[in-house]
């Protein structure tokens, strides 16, 4: 003590400064934040606290706000922020908005914690990166749908277990799925020579759970001294070495691509070489930046379709009707279209009842439960008045308005023909009577149906994800036979919701049987 109190004499001002700073540092954007808040009611004072109070709670705090407040504007605490959710009849005036005043990009910078983690490249090359899916892939996926179909047929053969040819056997589908969903995409992604090699799977497996553990790590950190977090954090370090070994895997590859163009040689058709072609024209040559690109693709594709389908199969596989009635479909389908084997984008888009199962499957199970993430760079007015400050993340209820009996009669039953009835038969009443009744296909983006989002920045891969994951059922559904597992034999459902995020019981179990000749 003898010693202390002349210390803290001597450097009492420089202490009460320190002090000064850091409380500063803290109370000041808390101050911000109440001041851009404090108009737009809260829902979920009642989930306050720790954070897995909202964390265990989400889905009855969107459903509450959805119940409550579904005309109104009204924000939520969830331990990363405010978040301020918009009634869905705002939604088509807010899609209208531009990107520098309602901007995507940036609500999912913050939300991932981007100066941190660093997943999206530059606004521009990220942009780069959605096009290409929105126009290149998405434009020729009738051209690419043969060789995607046998690459979907080799690894379902080569990724179900061998044990399955002599007798039933339990398999976590949802970690077989993983694995070929990464394959599947990594033919379209960096084409077939690579899509096997461990660098790449490895990345497209690992990477975005990798990011998903990194990012409430940081957000731990108080803002003032997140920037130190890399130092301490091993998880950040994982990260960033998933960036070192892809970038090692890339840049060989992309200079024999460019040494192959210029040789005039024909270049392959994937989002490697089309990113290449955009940013050469560009002159951007970096391969990091390309790099970058092409993880952003691996961590938007890769789990999102993955858990889905692992959804649409344990929603499958409880009704063995519906495996049998869509076996049928699909063997009908492919008889009439006449195809070499190989299942064309029209013998898919025939395949009706699956494509219900699969919406269905959807809107129970969505991805995410709310939708529209966005971020106010400008203060928005909306046409009755209804006002939104600058910099406010903004979002909408998603999966509450799945659930909605108003729009979804009879909304906690599965009903695998309630989207291929309002398909297909012009009399089946329509609660939201919409023009054009292929509304209700999978792909689909309509404010009562935001599981891809809404708006133009509505995710443009789910055209090749549709195609994916139907293709994947086809196969199994043609080659196997499947069962639900016993819940002693792990085969009881346990989703997982943390947060906005839904995903199934990664540990569940269903049976597969190699299928005998069948009628
Ligand atoms: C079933 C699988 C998938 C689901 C559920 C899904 C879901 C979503 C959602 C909710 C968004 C945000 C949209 C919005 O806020 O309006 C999104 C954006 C995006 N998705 Fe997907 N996605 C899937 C598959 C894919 C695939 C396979 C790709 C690439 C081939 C992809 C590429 C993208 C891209 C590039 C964006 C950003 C679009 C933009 O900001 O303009 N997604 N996705």
């Amino acid at each position: 003590m003898d010693t202390l109190l002349p210390l803290l004499d001597r450097h009492l001002p420089a202490l009460v400064l320190a002090g000064i700073v850091i409380a500063g540092g803290y109370a000041w954007p808390r101050f911000l934040s109440y001041l851009r808040y404090c108009k737009i009611p809260v829902l979920n004072t009642k989930y306050d606290g720790p954070p897995e109070n909202f964390l265990f709670h989400s889905a009855k705090v969107y459903e509450e706000g959805y119940r409550t407040r579904r005309n109104d504007v009204h924000r939520i605490i969830a331990p990363d922020g405010e978040h301020v959710v918009i009634p869905n009849r705002y939604l088509d005036e807010l899609r209208e908005r531009p990107d520098d005043e309602v901007d995507v990009l940036t609500a999912f910078m913050k939300v991932m914690e981007n100066d941190y983690i660093h997943l999206f490249p530059c606004h521009h090359n990220t942009h780069i990166a959605n096009s290409v899916v929105k126009k290149e892939l998405t434009r020729s996926l009738a051209k690419i749908n043969p060789a995607l179909s046998r690459a979907v047929a080799e690894t379902v053969a080569s990724e179900m277990p061998a044990e399955c040819d002599s007798g039933w056997t339990p398999v976590n589908i949802n970690a077989v799925l993983l694995r070929m969903v990464a394959i599947i995409s990594g033919h379209v992604f960096v084409g077939p020579e690579l899509c096997r090699r461990p660098e790449y799977l490895d990345a497209a497996v690992n990477f975005t759970t990798d990011i998903t553990m990194a990012v409430p790590i940081v957000k731990r950190w108080t803002k003032l001294i997140r920037p130190l977090a890399k130092y301490f954090e091993p998880q950040l370090a994982k990260v960033q070495a998933h960036r070192a070994r892809m970038r090692d895997f890339l840049a060989p590859v992309i200079a024999e691509r460019k040494a192959k163009k210029a040789r005039g040689d024909t270049m392959p058709e994937d989002t490697l070489q089309w990113m290449l072609d955009k940013t050469e024209a560009e002159g951007i040559t970096d391969a990091t930046e390309l790099t970058n690109m092409q993880l952003l693709l691996t961590m938007a594709a890769i789990h999102t379709t993955t858990l889905t389908t692992t959804f649409i199969l344990h929603d499958m596989v409880a009704r063995p009707d519906v495996v049998e009635a869509c076996r049928q479909e699909i063997k009908h389908v492919l008889a009439a279209s006449g195809d070499d084997g190989s299942m064309s984008t029209h013998a898919l888009f025939n395949m009706k009842l699956v494509d219900s199962v699969m919406r269905e499957s959807q809107r129970m199970n969505p991805p995410f439960l709310d939708s529209f993430r966005r971020y106010t760079l400008k203060p928005v007015t909306l046409r009755d008045g209804t006002f939104i400050p600058a910099g406010c993340l903004i979002e909408a209820a998603n999966k509450a308005v799945l659930m909605d009996p108003d729009i979804y009669p009879d909304p906690a039953t599965f009903d695998p023909y309630r989207f291929v009835r309002l398909r297909t038969n012009a009399d089946a009443p329509d609660p939201l009577a919409y023009k054009n009744r292929e509304q209700y296909q999978f792909v689909s983006v309509t404010k009562e149906n935001m599981s891809f989002g809404f708006g133009r920045h509505a995710c443009p891969g789910r055209f090749f994800a549709a195609n994916e994951i139907k293709l994947i059922l086809a196969n199994l559904l043609l080659n196997y036979d499947l069962r639900l597992a016993a819940a002693g034999e792990g085969g009881l459902a346990k989703d997982v919701v943390l947060g906005s995020g839904v995903g199934p019981d990664p540990s569940r179990v269903i049976l597969f049987r190699k299928a005998r000749a069948r009628a």
